[in-house]
C-alpha cells in the first residue's frame, strides 16, 4: 500500500524492503537559516519561509547528523526489542502486570488534507515511515539531499523498527481507531477497571482530532459517551444523588443539592452557548449510534466473561457523571465552570490534593449527573470552548493546554426496598496533551512561547517519569510502592495527575499520534524513540473486580441495602447545607481537605472491623469499671457508717464523762458542806463513808462504757438500721 497522490511524494508505504532513495535536488532558499540557534539541538530538517509563512525545506547540516548518530545509538537496543504489548519481554512482571498499550496512528500527510493551515506540498519528499505489519512500523530519518551527505546512505538502509500494540496507519478512519483502541478498554471500564487514554504526539500530529473529532467526524470521546449509554441502557440511575467524591468514594447528596446539581449543570450548557447543530448532527447519529458502526458490542450488558454481570440481573443500577479540566501553564482549571463567564476575573485555579491512599484528585472540580449521551456530550462541548487554543505556523488549531475529560460510573447495588446503596465508583478519563513542540517550527513568540515552554517542560517530565518507571521496573526497583515514592510524579502537575493511572491499577492506553511529513521528520522520530519506551512500561494490573468486592464489608456484598452506616449518615447530613459524607474517619496526614475524609470503599472493611474491635475492647473496658465503681461504693459506705459508729460511740463517751463530772462536782459540793465550820461540830465525825460514794461512783464510769458497748451493732445491716 502507498499512501500519496503525487508519485514522487509517496510518503507511507506498507512495502517490507526499504524503498529505494530517490535523488533530487535541493530547493534552493533565498532565506537564510533562522532556526538552528547555536546550543539548540538542530532539527533534522529546517524550515525557512518561502513566503515568510511557510516552512519550506533547506539542507541538513553535520550537526544534525551527529545527532541522528546519538539517536541511533540510543536507539540500537530499541531496534532489537519487541515493545508490542502483550508479548515480547515483559519479564517476570508480564503475569502479574500489564504494560502499557500503545497505538500508533499514522495521520495522512499535509499535502492530502483539507487544514486549517496551509502546509506546501514539497516536490522532492522522502519516505518517513514505513508499515511493515500491524504491528510494526519502520521509520528512518528523512534525507533532503543524500547527495551532499554521502554518510547517511549508508544509514537509511539501517531501519528503525518500532513495534506497537497495533499500527494504525492513514487509511484508517474514526471508527477503526476507536474500535481498535478504546473498545477493549470499555469492557474493562464497565467491568469496574479504572481507565485512562491519552494521545501523545508532535504539534500538528492529529491528537485532537483523535480524542474529539473534527466536525462530524467524532472522536473517541463522544463514541464512547455514545457506546457507554448503549450498554448501560435500562440500568441507568437517574436521581444523581450518590455523587462520586474525593478519587473513589461517595458522598449522598439531599434532595435540595442534587436539584441545584442539576440546575448548575443546564446552566453551563446555556452559558456556553454550544451551536445547535453540533448537538443535533450528533442527536442525529447517535441515535442511529456512531459507535454501532464501529463496533457490534454495543448492546445491553452481555457477559462477555469480563466480570459483566448477567444481563438479567437487575440488582445493579449505574450511576454516570462527567468532569473536564484543563491543566494549563501549570495550572489547572475547571472547564465546566462558568461563574467567572463575562467577569474580568481570572479563573478560579483548583488544587490538586492526595488521598491517603495515595490518589491524585482535582479538588473542587465539578463533576455533573449525565442521563443520556447527548447531555454529556453537550457538556463536553460547553467545556471544550473554554480549552486553549491558538493559531501556531504548524497548526492553526493549536491546543495549548492538557485536557482531561473524565467519565465515572457508580455501581449501585439495589436491595428488596429499591433503596440504591454504592458499591464502588470507577473512572475512564480522556487525556489530551498538548503537543510537543519546536520553536523553530511553530515559530512562536511572546505568550505562546512561554505555553511551548511549559508544554514542552510538562511533557518532558513525564517521558523522565516513564523512563525512570521502565529503568526501576527492569532494574532492581521492582514494582512495589516503594519504588513508586522514588519516581519524581512531582514534578510537574501533568506527571502529579498521572501518579494516581500510572502507579495503581489501571488500564493505560496511549495513543501515538504521528505525522509522516518529512518536515516534521525529528520530531516524529523523537515521539516514536519516547513512546517505544513507554510501551515497556508496566502498569499494576488492577485488582480483580471479586476481590474488590470482597474488601467491602459484609452487608454491602449482599443485595439488601446497607445499612446503618449509610442510613446513619444520610439521616445525619441529609438536613444540612453541605453535602453528606457516606463515611467519615481520621483525616488524612498530609492535606487538609477541610472535610471530613471519606473511606474508599476498598478500605471500608478493614475500618469497620477495626471499629467494631473498638467498641468490643470499650465495651470491656467499660463493664470493668462499672465493677470497679460498686466496688469502690461499698467501701466508702462502710467506711461511712464505721466512722459515724465512732462518733457516736465517742459523744456517748463525751455525754457520760459530764455526767460523771456533775455528779463529782455534786459529790464535792456535798463533801464540803459536810466539811464547813457551820454544819461541823464536836459530836460529829468525817463523812467517810460518802466519800467511798465517791469513789464507786467514779468506778461506775467504766460500767457506763460496758453497756454503751453491748448497745454496739454486731453486723453490717445491724450497723446501718442502728445508725439510722
Ligand atoms: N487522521 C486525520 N485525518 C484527517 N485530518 C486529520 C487527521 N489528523 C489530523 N487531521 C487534521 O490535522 C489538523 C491538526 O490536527 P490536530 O489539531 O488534531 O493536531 P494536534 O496534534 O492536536 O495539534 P496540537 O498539539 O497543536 O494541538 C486538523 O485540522 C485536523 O483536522
Amino acid at each position: 500500500m502507498e499512501v500519496g497522490s503525487d508519485s514522487d511524494n509517496v510518503i507511507v508505504s506498507t512495502s517490507s524492503t526499504a524503498p529505494e532513495i530517490r535523488s533530487r535536488s535541493r530547493p534552493s532558499s533565498p532565506f537564510p537559516h533562522p532556526f538552528n540557534i547555536p546550543g539548540q539541538r538542530p532539527s533534522y530538517a529546517s524550515f525557512s519561509s518561502v513566503s515568510g509563512l511557510f516552512p519550506s525545506v533547506q539542507a541538513i547540516d553535520e550537526r544534525v547528523i551527529k545527532r541522528l548518530d546519538l539517536d541511533l545509538e540510543l536507539l540500537s537496543d530499541t531496534i532489537t526489542t519487541d515493545y508490542s504489548s502483550g508479548s515480547g519481554d515483559c519479564r517476570s512482571h508480564s503475569n502479574q502486570n500489564e504494560k502499557l498499550k500503545t497505538f500508533l496512528r499514522i495521520r495522512p500527510p499535509s499535502s492530502h488534507l483539507n487544514v486549517d493551515v496551509n502546509i506546501p506540498v514539497f516536490a522532492n519528499q522522502n519516505q518517513v515511515l514505513t508499515i511493515q505489519d500491524s504491528q510494526t512500523v519502520l521509520a528512518f530519518p528523512t534525507t533532503k539531499n543524500t547527495i551532499t551527505f554521502p554518510k547517511l546512505e549508508g544509514r537509511r538502509r539501517k531501519q528503525i523498527e518500532f513495534k506497537f500494540s497495533k499500527v494504525l496507519g492513514p487509511e484508517c478512519g474514526q471508527s477503526t481507531v476507536f474500535e481498535e483502541c478504546v473498545t477493549p478498554l470499555i469492557e474493562k471500564f464497565l467491568g469496574r477497571e479504572n481507565c485512562l487514554i491519552f494521545s501523545y504526539g508532535a504539534t500538528n500530529s492529529g491528537k485532537t482530532y483523535t480524542m474529539q473529532g473534527h466536525g462530524t467526524e467524532y472522536g473517541i470521546i463522544p463514541r464512547t459517551l455514545d457506546t457507554i449509554f448503549n450498554r448501560i441502557n435500562d440500568r441507568l440511575y437517574k436521581l444523581g444523588n450518590i455523587k462520586p467524591h474525593l478519587y473513589e468514594a461517595f458522598l449522598h447528596l439531599n434532595p435540595r443539592e442534587v436539584e441545584a446539581l442539576f440546575e448548575k449543570r443546564d446552566r453551563v450548557v446555556i452559558d456556553a452557548n454550544v451551536k445547535q447543530e453540533f448537538l443535533e448532527s450528533y442527536c442525529r447519529l447517535s441515535s442511529s449510534s456512531i459507535s454501532d458502526k464501529s463496533s457490534n458490542i454495543c448492546v445491553d450488558f452481555v457477559g462477555t466473561g469480563h466480570n459483566f454481570e448477567p444481563s438479567s440481573s437487575s440488582s445493579t443500577m449505574y450511576s454516570i457523571w462527567v468532569s473536564y479540566a484543563e491543566l494549563y501553564n501549570e495550572r489547572v482549571y475547571d472547564l465546566l465552570d462558568n461563574s467567572q463567564l463575562g467577569s474580568k476575573k481570572r479563573r478560579k485555579e483548583l488544587k490538586l490534593l492526595q488521598d491517603r491512599n495515595g490518589f491524585v484528585y482535582i479538588k473542587d472540580l465539578a463533576e455533573f449527573p449525565v442521563n443520556s449521551d447527548e447531555e454529556a456530550y453537550k457538556l463536553f462541548l460547553a467545556g471544550r470552548k473554554n480549552l486553549q487554543f491558538a493559531a501556531t505556523q504548524m497548526n492553526l488549531h493549536s491546543s495549548r493546554s492538557h485536557s482531561f475529560f473524565t467519565i465515572r460510573v457508580v455501581s449501585l447495588g439495589i436491595g428488596n426496598g429499591m433503596v440504591p446503596y454504592p458499591k464502588t465508583v470507577h473512572r475512564l478519563t480522556f487525556c489530551d496533551l498538548a503537543g510537543m513542540e519546536r520553536a523553530s517550527q511553530t515559530e512562536n513568540e511572546g505568550i505562546r512561547l512561554k505555553e511551548s515552554g511549559t508544554i514542552n517542560n510538562s511533557l518532558t517530565v513525564l517521558l523522565k517519569v516513564i523512563r525512570l518507571l521502565r529503568e526501576k521496573q527492569n532494574g532492581r526497583g521492582g514494582t512495589g510502592a516503594g519504588m513508586i515514592e522514588t519516581i519524581p510524579f512531582r514534578d510537574s502537575k501533568l506527571t502529579h495527575i498521572f501518579k494516581s493511572y500510572l502507579s495503581s491499577s489501571t488500564h493505560v492506553c496511549m495513543v501515538v499520534n504521528v505525522s509522516p511529513d518529512p518536515f516534521v521528520a525529528d520530531s516524529t522520530l523523537q515521539v516514536l524513540q519516547n513512546s517505544a519506551i513507554a510501551s515497556n512500561v508496566i502498569v499494576f494490573k488492577p485488582v480483580d473486580v471479586n476481590v474488590r468486592a470482597n474488601l467491602l464489608p459484609k452487608k454491602l456484598k449482599e443485595s439488601e441495602p446497607e445499612p446503618p452506616l449509610f442510613s446513619t449518615f444520610t439521616e445525619k447530613f441529609s438536613s444540612s447545607t453541605s453535602p453528606s459524607r457516606f463515611s467519615t474517619t481520621e483525616s488524612d496526614d498530609e492535606y487538609d481537605y477541610g472535610l471530613p475524609t471519606v473511606v474508599a470503599p476498598k478500605t471500608m472493611a478493614q475500618k469497620v472491623a477495626n471499629l467494631e474491635r473498638q467498641v468490643a475492647s470499650l465495651k470491656e473496658q467499660l463493664a470493668a469499671s462499672e465493677f470497679e465503681k460498686q466496688k469502690i461504693r461499698e467501701d466508702m459506705l462502710k467506711m461511712i457508717v464505721d466512722e459515724r459508729i465512732l462518733w457516736n460511740k465517742r459523744l456517748q463517751q463525751r455525754m457520760l464523762t459530764e455526767q460523771n463530772l456533775n455528779r463529782r462536782r455534786l459529790s464535792l459540793v456535798k463533801y464540803e458542806t459536810m466539811l464547813s465550820p457551820a454544819t461541823r461540830c464536836g459530836r460529829c465525825s468525817p463523812p467517810t463513808a460518802d466519800m467511798e460514794d465517791i469513789d464507786e461512783t467514779f468506778e461506775g464510769e467504766e460500767e457506763v462504757d460496758e453497756e454503751t458497748k453491748n448497745q454496739e451493732p454486731q453486723d453490717e445491716s445491724d450497723k446501718e438500721n442502728w445508725y439510722k
